[in-house]
């Protein structure tokens, strides 16, 4: 399927959803008295291979999907909003850092993966905006006898001041997606931005189609990382850039006190005072405690076939930006 490149588009991704039912278990193998301890020995590695955490819950791999879907769901309309507020703001410096690690150009293709209400596509589209406008001011402090039309042509056309670039936003959650929308009619954005529904594990895009491919706190939430590390490898160009904005080890053991007692005596408070969900944000502090170190993360980024693997921790390590190539 060709990336579809008009704003408010949605796309169905239904084999996403289906991959839940694809175990890598060992298929017809029922019945451990049929097999004796041989039988039973692979029935109990069956039953271990496709089990994995929810936060600190052990949950079968078939269930994490749903369970995640729920606790996005339930937290869409207050996410913003609660993101401010347990960051004091400081989630907005770590993805402004994001795009500017990225420093795309007018023309650039972006897949921006768990994209959800559209944090990382808004800062994109400004950031190309502002690239653009940069390059033609020059161009026209170039050529001075053209006329005041020509020149309020140039800066009126919308679709021109993109220099062709697009942001694909794609996230496993309507609810999600919805407000995301709502905030890109609100704030007047409309060219090089589309909304797709599609699942991280299975991106419902072509191969090597993308020249950068960002995923800014959705990783840790997916069931196999390493599933979804080989399909952005797969859509990306030639010469495209991977990039991960996400949690983290903090590496100073002060901090990483205070950071333990605000997360768990903090966070889900909050949670349940902003949101009414505690065990959302519950699930939000476990999960960052479950997910691998810098250096393992960069080890999966690098099994998944990129090249030139990188990363700079950020406050102290609270989070990490994680960038690779396709080469
Ligand atoms: C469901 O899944 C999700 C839902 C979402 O809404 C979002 C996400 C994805 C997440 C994001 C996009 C980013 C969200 C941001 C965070 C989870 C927070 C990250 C945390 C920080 C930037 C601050 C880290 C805090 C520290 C290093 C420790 C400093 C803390 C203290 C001095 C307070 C220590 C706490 C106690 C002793 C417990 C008792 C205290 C109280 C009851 C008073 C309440 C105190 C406060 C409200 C203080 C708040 C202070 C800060 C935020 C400090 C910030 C300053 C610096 C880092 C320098 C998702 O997946
Ligand atoms: C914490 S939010 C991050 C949203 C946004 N990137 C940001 O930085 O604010 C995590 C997002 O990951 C999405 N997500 C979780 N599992 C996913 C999957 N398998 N495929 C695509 N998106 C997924 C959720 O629906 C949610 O919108």
């Amino acid at each position: 399927m060709a990336a579809p490149r008009t704003c408010g588009l949605w796309s169905y991704c239904g084999r996403g959803l289906s991959r839940a039912k694809r175990s890598c278990g060992l298929p017809g193998l029922r019945s451990s008295s049929l097999w004796g301890p041989l039988g039973a020995r692979l029935l109990s590695q069956e039953k271990r291979a496709t089990e994995t955490h929810f936060g600190f819950e052990t949950v079968s791999e078939e269930e994490k999907g749903g369970k995640v879907y729920q606790v996005f769901e339930s937290v869409a309309k207050k996410y913003d909003v609660m993101n401010d507020m347990m960051s004091l703001g400081i989630h907005r410096v770590w993805k402004d850092l994001l795009l500017r690690k990225m420093h795309p150009l007018p023309g650039t293709q972006l897949l921006d993966v768990a994209g959800g209400t559209g944090d990382i596509a808004f800062r994109f589209l400004n950031y190309v905006q502002a690239q653009h406008q940069g390059k033609q001011k020059k161009q026209l402090r170039a050529q001075q006898n053209l006329s005041w039309e020509e020149i309020a042509k140039k800066y009126q056309n919308e679709e021109d001041s993109l220099g062709g670039s697009l942001v694909m936003v794609c996230d496993i959650n309507r609810e999600m997606l919805k407000v995301g929308k709502q905030k890109a009619f609100d704030r007047g954005y409309k060219a090089g931005l589309a909304w797709v529904l599609g699942d991280a594990e299975e991106l419902p895009f072509d191969d090597d189609k993308f020249d950068v491919y960002t995923i800014a706190f959705g990783i840790r939430n997916v069931t196999h990382i390493d599933r979804a590390l080989q399909e952005a490898h797969r859509v990306l160009k030639p010469g495209g850039r991977f990039l991960c904005l996400e949690f983290s080890q903090v590496n100073n053991p002060l901090i990483s006190r205070l950071y333990d007692l605000y997360s768990f005596q903090v966070i889900p408070v909050l949670g349940e005072v902003v949101a009414g969900d505690w065990k959302s944000y519950q699930y939000l502090v476990e999960s960052i405690r479950k997910f691998p170190s810098q250096e393992a993360f960069k080890e999966m980024i690098e099994d998944a076939g990129f090249q030139k693997v990188t990363y700079e921790s950020l406050t102290s390590g609270i989070v990490a930006i994680h960038s690779g190539f396709k080469l």
